[in-house]
């Protein structure tokens, strides 16, 4: 039996963990869950994970009246008691399914507590993947991806050598809006840019997939994860996502992926690794609803957000969390009906233009290069406003 802490319990990922756990309770249980500001969520996920001992919520307040609801329970609360609960001693997995830079800690915090880390939180390794990676080697802990295009070339990279592989190929779906012209996205609307052609998930990752901001996020994800040259990774748009993503080796062969827009998958292989479990409760996938796979090159100028990742991914150091700071701001702004699509992409670009590189940051450089990231988009957004 494999005990679980979960970061991120009532999203999108957080939902299908506890699904995947619950088709496999002889061999998962989840024993410690944290949510943010969703507390009838929470409670609903409460009766369905009987093994919960320990939880955090994001406000003080919550957490005391969820306390009185469940006085049987350990509850921590805000960001400290993320970290908290990832360093509880009990536990052999930690799956970080929360989203933002607040998760960087917490994994850091997990991997210094020698937990196997499953890992949804992109922003851990596009803001902090050199300290990330140096915790790892350090403590000597698995990573195992959940993100699908990582687990897509995580599984066909089993039983091939580093040396072998000539180039990774992540796969993408162009988002909500692939079929427009950028004139055309001058008035798209919030509701518009929520509808992934594909996938159903969080809103602010669903916008990062419409700006292509998440593919950005998935190249510098897979340099780090899998040591591979951002010359040596490819972004191919594929409008169907059936292909989750390949790997092309220097014999020319090309490994891919296949199967349904079903994160359980992802989930599952990263909880059950080197194993593969029963799928429960989920289509097959069947060809005959794909005559057809289509495949384009991704355009940086359509998508200029998808070449700044390159650029910032190429030089490291603090900018991967200044872009990521100014991009999780301009998506609130632009969910909130503040600003427009196109000047996500605008406060993106000049975030990391203003931002001071540091080449080797520490933790304190990163926390900060975050701020200055999300302070540069309210400044300028405010100075528009006033
Ligand atoms: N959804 C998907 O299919 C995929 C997601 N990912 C990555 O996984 C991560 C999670 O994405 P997703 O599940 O879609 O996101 P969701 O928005 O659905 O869920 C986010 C989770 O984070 C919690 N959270 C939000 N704000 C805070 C806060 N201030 N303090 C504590 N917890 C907070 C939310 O709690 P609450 O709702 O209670 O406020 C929720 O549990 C992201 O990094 C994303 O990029 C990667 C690949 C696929
Ligand atoms: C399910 C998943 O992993 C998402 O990151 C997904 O890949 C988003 O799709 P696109 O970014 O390709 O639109
Ligand atoms: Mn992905």
């Amino acid at each position: 039996m494999k005990k679980i802490v979960l970061l991120g319990a009532t999203g999108s990922i957080g939902t299908q963990t506890i699904d995947v756990v619950n088709h496999h309770r002889n061999e998962f249980s989840i024993i410690g869950l944290s949510a943010g500001h969703n507390m009838k969520k929470l409670s609903e996920l409460l009766e369905v994970c009987p093994d919960v001992k320990y939880v955090c919520v994001a406000r003080k307040a919550d957490m005391e009246e969820m306390q009185k609801m469940y006085p049987s329970l350990t509850f921590f609360c805000e960001d400290k008691g993320l970290e908290e609960l990832a360093s509880l001693s009990d536990y052999d997995i930690f799956v970080n399914a929360i989203v933002g830079f607040r998760g960087l800690l917490p994994t850091l915090s997990a991997i210094k507590n020698q937990k196997v880390i499953a890992l949804a939180n992109k922003e851990s390794l596009v803001a902090g993947g050199p300290l990330v990676k140096a915790a790892l080697k350090k403590y000597n802990v698995p990573l195992y991806p959940i993100d699908s295009e990582h687990s897509a070339i995580f599984q066909c990279l089993q039983g091939s050598h580093a040396d072998e592989v000539d180039k990774l190929i992540i796969t993408a779906s162009g988002g909500s809006f692939r079929d427009k012209t950028r004139e055309e996205l001058k008035d798209v609307t919030v509701a518009q840019a929520l509808k992934h052609p594909n996938w159903n998930m969080g809103g602010r990752i669903t916008i990062d997939s419409a700006t292509m901001m998440n593919k950005g996020f998935e190249v510098i994800e897979a340099h780090y994860l899998f040591d591979v040259p951002y010359d040596d990774i490819d972004v191919l748009v594929h409008r169907e996502s059936v292909i989750h993503s390949m790997v092309q080796f220097h014999d020319h062969a090309i490994i891919a992926q296949l199967g349904t827009a079903d994160m359980r998958l992802p989930i599952q292989y990263a909880l059950s690794y080197p194993d593969r479990l029963e799928m429960h409760n989920a289509e097959k996938f069947d060809f005959m609803k794909y005559p057809a796979l289509h495949f384009e090159a991704a355009n940086t100028k359509r998508y200029p957000l998808l070449g700044l990742a390159f650029e910032v991914g190429r030089k490291g150091g603090n900018l991967g969390a200044v872009m990521n700071g100014a991009d999780e701001e301009a998506v609130a702004l632009f969910l909130q009906e503040k600003i427009s699509f196109l000047d996500i992409e605008t406060y993106v670009i000049r975030a990391v233009e203003a931002a001071v590189y540091i080449e080797h940051p520490t933790l304190q450089d990163l926390i900060d290069a975050d701020h200055f990231g999300r302070a540069f988009v309210k400044d300028t957004w405010k100075g528009v406003v006033e």
